[in-house]
């Protein structure tokens, strides 16, 4: 038997109504809202040094991986794979940032904690790719965030042991979310405190869809969605960021309905919602990531 490595996995996210919430520095910077935490991983390995992240055999966000190394005084090079591209809407730009602070917080010595999140996020805030997605990668479930910053600085309700059939595609097309938050207005806020204090009561999950659908609608095309939708059976709920779709559909018709996006040609997966959060795992072997469907293409895209 081989020696066991170490490996980072972060599990994807795709948030459903946001509020960015500017503070005095980036730590304190972030947004409020909800998203799910999907049981879908980037699996990521410490590679050599040098400062640099790769995923899928591509180096990608050096300003990212400069200000992580920088901030933890620490050079680490990483390697990562991803079932799914950047920009896509499933904060993968986050998952890599995390991936790259949390092996630098064991190479350090230490293991996964709030405090190792915390460059990532400065990170993900200064290059204006994520606000609330490292406070929700780190824990899992459902995450309501309630105050803007990493875990330690923001506050996030979480809402586990919710387990929805959920069948998730990559659509065609991405956008910077910086083009985005440029769309967004007042409206965002007024909206989301309100959602975010409704679904605190209920912490149920079609409520969820339902305030996330009506708040991505005003960001994002649903036409094509429809068209695809379109008398599918067995769909409790569906929301769409960016290019990522997220379809609840009641267990018996997941498969049909994964089977109908595949053949139209999209990187899709049957999932649910991950409980856990971002960890590490030591083994001789990768650990499984999420699996891309099309595992020949979709696997090295980014
Ligand atoms: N092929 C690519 N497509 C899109 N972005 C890319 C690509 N390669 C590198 N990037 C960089 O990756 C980052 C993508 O961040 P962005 O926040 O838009 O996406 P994400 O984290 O994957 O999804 P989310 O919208 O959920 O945050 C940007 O810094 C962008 O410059
Ligand atoms: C800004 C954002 C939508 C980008 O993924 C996300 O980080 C969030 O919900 O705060």
């Amino acid at each position: 038997m081989g020696k066991a490595r170490v490996f980072a996995r972060v599990p994807l996210h795709v948030s459903g109504f946001w509020a960015p919430v500017k503070g005095p520095d980036a730590q304190h910077t972030g947004s409020l809202g909800a998203g799910l935490v999907l049981d879908l991983w980037v699996v990521a390995r410490p590679s050599s040094s040098g400062c640099y992240i790769e995923a899928n055999g591509v180096r990608a966000l050096e300003g990212h991986a400069r200000r992580i190394c920088g901030l933890e005084g620490f050079n680490l090079g990483v390697s990562a794979s991803s079932p799914v591209g950047l920009g896509k809407g499933f904060a993968l730009s986050s998952a890599l940032s995390l991936s790259l602070s949390t092996l630098i917080s064991v190479a350090l010595g230490r293991g996964v904690s709030e405090r190792s999140t915390w460059s990532a996020h400065v990170a993900e805030v200064e290059h204006s790719t994520g606000l609330g997605d490292v406070m929700a990668q780190f824990h899992g479930g459902l995450v309501v965030r309630t105050r803007p910053g990493p875990p330690g600085v923001g506050e996030a309700v979480v809402v586990r042991g919710l387990k929805p059939a959920l069948v998730v595609a990559e659509l065609p097309g991405s956008e910077p979310t910086p083009a985005v938050l440029s769309r967004m207005g007042p409206w965002a806020r007024e909206l989301v405190d309100k959602a975010v204090e409704r679904l605190l009561e209920t912490r149920d999950v079609a409520l969820f869809f339902e305030l996330s659908r009506s708040f991505t609608r005003r960001l994002f095309d649903y036409s094509r969605v429809e068209d695809l939708l379109a008398g599918v059976r067995g769909v409790a709920g569906f929301y769409l960021k960016k290019s990522a779709l997220v379809v609840w559909v009641e267990r018996e018709w997941s498969h049909d309905l994964a089977s109908l996006l595949k053949g139209r040609g999209l990187n899709t997966f049957e999932t649910t919602v991950s409980d856990e959060g971002v960890g590490l795992v030591h083994s001789t072997e990768p650990p499984e990531a999420g699996e891309p469907a099309d595992k020949g293409e979709a696997g090295r895209r980014l």
